[in-house]
């Protein structure tokens, strides 16, 4: 479960000496349910990316306070939070992010080396994956040489790939054709039901926002909880 207390945030904008803060995220408290999947929804500069990022904890907030499954991530250092990132998250992003060096069954490997698995025990996990997310024809591949969905595909299996609780997604079919987003919200829905993962997706897209059990509108860094609750 992820609670989210009081979150403030500005930046400061301006040339050097005149700076000026620009609230961005104005005291937000929600709670995410373990294994729900919540969207957040707003124009671009609403402050959707900004408070992902304060979740992740890739940016510290100015004020509040971030508790995940019990832990208070929000007063960690930088290395506390690169390595709770890398147990507890996946993320995945609109444009991908794959590592054009390395084939797929390469990237999807990598954060498991990371954590410093073994070879023996990183090919038996890539493999059962790769056969799981329908990407098995193209392990041997380069990302340049997949299509969006499949490079959508195997950016989710990275993120999976270390058995994480949750999974942040931001604008995750914002590069995707209709059909191939439909096919990729539907691996989500899939994820979820079938492993309990928790999914926390960032959007300006009502459809795919429309999976979520729960809705939040950001409007000008001020969090309202839509009530809709979809039928999956
Ligand atoms: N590093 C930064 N320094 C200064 N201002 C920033 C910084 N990052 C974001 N902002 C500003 O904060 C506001 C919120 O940005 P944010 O990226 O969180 O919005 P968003 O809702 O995710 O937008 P989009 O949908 O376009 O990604 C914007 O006005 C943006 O210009």
């Amino acid at each position: 479960m992820i609670r989210v207390e009081h979150i403030q945030h500005s930046f400061k904008i301006g040339k050097k000496g005149k700076e000026r803060p620009v609230p961005v995220l104005k005291d937000l408290s929600f709670e995410v349910e373990k294994g729900s999947i919540i969207s957040i929804v707003g124009r671009s500069g609403s402050g959707k990316s900004t408070l992902l990022h304060i979740m992740a904890g890739f940016l510290k907030p100015e004020s509040g306070r971030i508790t995940v499954n019990g832990t208070v991530t929000s007063d960690f250092t930088e290395t506390q939070s690169a390595e709770f990132r890398l147990d507890q998250f996946g993320f995945i992003f609109q444009n991908f992010q794959l590592m054009p060096g390395l084939t797929t069954f390469e990237n999807i490997e990598l954060p498991l080396k990371l954590k410093g698995v073994s070879k023996t025990e990183r090919t038996k996990l890539v493999r059962q994956l790769v056969q799981h997310v329908g990407l098995k024809e193209v392990q041997d591949h380069y990302p340049n040489e997949l299509s969006g969905g499949q490079q959508q595909r195997v950016s989710i299996a990275r993120a999976l790939i270390t058995n994480p609780p949750i999974i942040f997604a931001d604008e995750p079919t914002g590069s995707l054709d209709s059909e191939t987003e439909q096919e990729i919200l539907a691996l989500i829905r899939s994820l979820n039901e079938s492993r309990g993962i928790t999914f926390v997706i960032i959007t300006h897209d009502d459809e795919v926002a429309s999976i979520a059990d729960e809705i939040y509108q950001m409007h000008d860094g001020v969090l309202k909880a839509g009530g809709m609750h979809h039928a999956i």
